[in-house]
């Protein structure tokens, strides 16, 4: 393959550079970002369990199924994040799930962590775990079609927290897990989620997302990751959930700022998590993001779970006879969205669009 010129100077020695600044930008294509469908099984078990369906793996296939088959979804989702299960598992007709994707142009991802688990000594802080046999894990999953990878650290907000251990500790896990990926051609989605839970203020949270960033943005270089082979999931800058909450203006104005503060220009996209935040208000807030007149060198869209499931689930609730229904709330989710990461969602005069105000925070989100 044809070294780019983005890869000069860079210290990436694999052969699948190119390939990954394709995919990378095949992810970020105007106005479409990621669906993450990728629960664990107990995530998707309380998913489930939400709507009176066990969590059983037919039930997990048909509320896949229902998401990947949607009619138009491919206009605005560019990528899918999914669980191991779901990579390997044919639809109910038989069909694998990432043939139904690649027929729609939908790039198939894979979550490659294996949950967080505590660090000793610390206020609740933990790191994440999943390094055994990741290589091997990595090639096994590009060889089914996987192109992308996510790996998700968990921060928190607190007197001690996020601690210069726990910041340095998922810092380097996650820049090892993008090392592995790029070795093995998949583009690794850099998630250092910090979890809204507190009564923080949204200062507090944007110095806390700055201290983060620029920690992960070292142990890259120090890995000697291709950054334009590399996607970011951040929570957007806010106050903690116990707090007065901050403006959608407040929210899109730190959020950009620290970015800009942390993250190189060379990364093409930085694709947010949606963190509990009600469907509506994480479309609004990257839609006002992206409406800013302010430097922004990488594109600004979504990658969210609950903010684009909430209400198909609700309106599937597990009833074959729902899923039309169920698949026009997905859709009206990823038009906002889509809309929204061009700076294109159109609000009212009191920002909102649709319904789907509910808050879908949980509290103290691991897995
Ligand atoms: O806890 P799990 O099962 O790993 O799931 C974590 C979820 O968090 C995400 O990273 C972000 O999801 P949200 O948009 O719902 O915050 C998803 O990709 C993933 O499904």
């Amino acid at each position: 393959m044809a070294e780019s010129s983005c890869m000069s100077g860079s210290a990436y020695s694999g052969k699948y550079g190119a390939e990954l600044i394709e995919t990378a930008a095949r992810i970020t294509a105007p106005g479409k970002g990621i669906l993450a469908a990728d629960e664990s099984t107990g995530t998707i078990g309380k998913r489930l369990s939400s709507i009176g369906v066990p969590n059983e793996e037919d039930n997990r296939r048909a509320l896949r199924e229902l998401l990947f088959t949607a009619p138009g979804v491919e206009d605005h989702i560019s990528g899918v994040i999914l669980f191991e299960e779901t990579l390997f598992q044919p639809s109910a007709g038989g069909t694998p799930f990432v043939d139904i994707l690649k027929s729609k142009g939908i790039l198939p991802g894979i979550k490659v962590d294996k949950g967080v688990v505590p660090l000793p000594d610390t206020d609740g802080e933990t790191t994440t775990q999943g390094f055994d046999d990741l290589g091997k894990r990595c090639a096994k999953y590009y060889q089914q079609g996987a192109r992308f990878a996510k790996w998700r650290a968990v921060l928190k907000i607190s007197a001690s927290a996020p601690s210069p251990l726990a910041i340095h500790e998922n810092a380097y896990g996650l820049a090892r897990y993008a090392s592995i990926c790029q070795e093995n051609g998949l583009v690794p989605i850099v998630e250092p989620e910090i979890l809204t839970d507190g009564t923080h203020s949204i200062e507090v949270c944007a110095a806390a997302t700055e201290r983060v960033l620029a920690a992960t943005y070292k142990a890259l270089a120090d890995h000697k990751v291709l950054l334009e082979g590399t996607l970011l999931k951040p929570n957007m800058v806010s106050a903690g959930i116990d707090a007065k909450p901050a403006s959608t203006a407040e929210i899109a104005k730190l959020t950009v700022r620290a970015l800009q503060r942390t993250v190189p220009a060379a990364v093409p996209g930085v694709v947010f998590l949606s963190g509990g935040q009600s469907e509506e208000d994480a479309s609004v807030n990257l839609d006002a993001m992206n409406k800013l007149n302010t430097r922004r060198p990488w594109t600004l869209t979504f990658s969210y779970g609950r903010a684009l499931q909430a209400s198909a689930l609700k309106a599937w609730g597990g009833k074959p006879e729902n899923v039309k229904a169920s698949q026009e709330a997905l859709m009206v989710r990823a038009r906002a969205n889509g809309a929204a990461s061009m700076g294109k969602y159109k609000v009212d005069a009191n920002g909102r669009s649709l319904g789907h105000t509910d808050s879908l925070h949980e509290k103290d989100y691991k897995y």
